[in-house]
């Protein structure tokens, strides 16, 4: 029998990630009248299966790679060294199993406030979770995202390992076909064929990584086929041999046989089932409601969408901001927008890939100088054997104000950040040179990519220190 509780809340938060979490600190503040539901595993995607254990390892993959470059320091013995899989494995999982505990207590201490089920809208203020209604003033659905795995791969059984069972692993296939090479699959393709595993991957599209500058993407593309087999620009499907029971990998004429399969075709959000019918607004081609993004209000409803569940940007923290201002918004009398962050992208490879600000195919129609540096000679990367990659920094033609930026650079993730507050605080190109730069660090080849764009912006006042320029020597720039 369905229960219908008397009680009506004030507000119901459906998915307990980092989302939900987020939305949690700023509702707890304000009111007790709230439930937090969450299906299957607590503990959230990040830190179970999502950027948490794929950087424990990642982190493992390239200090074992580093065995490689030893040689040329003039560091003898590396040919000795091996990768004890089942070793590393289980470091991903005790490192993995601290990071849920540390985000499982906030949750345990809300007792009776949570609730474990699947939860479905059954309006703007109804909720049916486990055979009862709960009703609320303001509902926020954070209910995160899953891999996106075609119908056919699903009768692979083990042989198919997405994120979600990936990290759940005591041993890894000898050779593996990673398809999909986006963050996800760049990541994971590089980390797992560092690993040692034989690793070939498969990207319909011709860019990688999220990039959407062919300059940096040539260069990317070139460095992990470096590492691996990279097959792009053709769909790729599955096929078991009737025989053999070979699992063999197609994409245009290229086939391969592999042990196992990672599929990496991007993540869908979870919200079928969810009732968005029953809200009355009309939904798109996927499934999702209008979503206001500087109030993450669903239309003019009492209803929230954050996090990835709404597929705007589905990052760690751009979901916690989400997470944030849907729980102000939903606790508050009035709706306030809020200024959303500058666009940060990074792919934890080696270089790293990034993006900042305005992504290149989003400025190739306006008016815009790029600057460009490739880190081959950079003085620094040379001397840590890093000097791979390349940054191209996006600006106004005008004044030299900075837009953008993509990257496949060592240190990428720094340069990055950098780049955000930047851009951030609308800086110019100048008023970066302006500022001081260590020798030799990576950074002075972030500013060579500055210095190639300011050398084709009208000429500056020369008593500016902005205008000092290059040695043009490996050693000093
Ligand atoms: C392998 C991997 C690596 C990543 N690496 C990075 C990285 O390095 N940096 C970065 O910024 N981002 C990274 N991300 C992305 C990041 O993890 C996500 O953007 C973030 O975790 C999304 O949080 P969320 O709260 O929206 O969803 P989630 O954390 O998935 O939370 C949603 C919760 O809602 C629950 N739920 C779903 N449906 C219902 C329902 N009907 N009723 C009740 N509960 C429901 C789910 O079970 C889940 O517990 C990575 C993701 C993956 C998979
Ligand atoms: N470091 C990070 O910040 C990080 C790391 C991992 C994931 N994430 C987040 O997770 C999200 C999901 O990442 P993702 O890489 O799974 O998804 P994605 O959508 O970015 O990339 C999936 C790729 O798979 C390709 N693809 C799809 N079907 C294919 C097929 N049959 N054959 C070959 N290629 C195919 C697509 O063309 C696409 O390029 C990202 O948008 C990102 O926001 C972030």
């Amino acid at each position: 029998m369905v229960r219908n509780s008397s009680e009506i809340l004030d507000v119901i938060i459906i998915g307990a990630g980092s989302a939900g979490l987020s939305a949690l600190r700023e509702v707890k503040k304000r009111t007790e009248r709230f439930i937090l539901i969450n299906d299957g595993y607590w503990g959230t995607t990040c830190a179970r299966v999502g950027c948490m254990p794929s950087k424990v390892l990642i982190e493992a993959a390239n200090a074992f790679h580093y065995h490689t470059k030893l040689d040329a320091f003039g560091i003898r013995g590396a040919e000795h060294l091996s990768v004890d899989i089942t070793q590393v494995m289980q470091r991903v999982r005790k490192l993995r199993d601290d990071f849920v505990n540390s985000t499982l207590k906030t949750t345990e201490a809300l007792a009776n406030r949570t609730i474990s089920g699947r939860a479905r809208l059954l309006g703007p203020t109804q909720v049916f979770i486990n055979n009862q209604i709960l009703s609320a003033k303001k509902i926020i659905i954070a209910t995160g995202s899953r891999p996106i795995v075609p119908p056919n791969w699903q009768t692979l059984g083990k042989a198919l390992l997405t994120t979600d069972n990936l990290f759940e692993q005591e041993k890894l296939p000898s050779s593996l076909a990673v398809i999909g090479m986006g963050p996800i699959g760049v990541e994971l393709a590089q980390a797992l064929s560092r690993l040692g595993i034989k690793v070939t991957g498969f990207g319909s599209h011709k860019l990688v990584g999220g990039l959407s500058d062919p300059y940096v993407n040539q260069v990317a593309v070139t460095l992990l086929s470096q590492e691996f087999p990279l097959y792009l620009g053709e769909k790729a499907d599955l096929a078991l041999g009737s025989k053999d029971n070979r699992l063999s990998v197609n994409a245009g004429s290229t086939t391969i046989v592999a042990e196992g399969i990672l599929a990496a075709l991007g993540r869908r959000p979870n919200i079928d089932d969810l009732g968005l019918e029953t809200l009355g607004v009309p939904l798109d081609q996927h499934g999702l409601p209008p979503v206001n993004l500087a109030t993450l209000q669903i239309a003019d409803l009492p209803v929230f969408l954050v996090g990835d569940a709404n597929n705007f940007s589905p990052i760690l923290h751009e979901a916690a901001d989400e997470g944030h201002i849907a729980g102000l918004n939903a606790t508050r009398e009035n709706i306030f927008c809020f200024k959303r962050r500058v666009p940060l992208n990074i792919v934890f490879s080696d270089p790293c890939i990034a993006t900042v600000g305005s992504r290149f195919k989003l400025l190739k129609d306006r008016e815009i100088v790029i600057g460009e540096v490739h880190f081959d000679n950079q003085g620094r990367a040379r001397a840590a054997q890093r000097n791979k990659g390349i940054i191209r920094v996006y600006a106004t033609a005008k004044s030299g104000q900075l837009l953008g930026a993509e990257m496949c650079a060592p240190a990428g993730e720094h340069m990055a950040h950098l780049l955000a507050l930047a851009i951030d605080q609308s800086l110019t190109v100048w008023d970066l040179l302006r500022m001081p730069y260590y020798h030799p660090v990576l950074e002075e080849g972030l500013r060579t990519a500055l210095r190639s764009l300011a050398a084709q912006l009208p000429e500056r006042n020369e008593s500016d220190l902005a205008t000092c320029g290059a040695f043009n020597a490996d050693a000093l720039d």
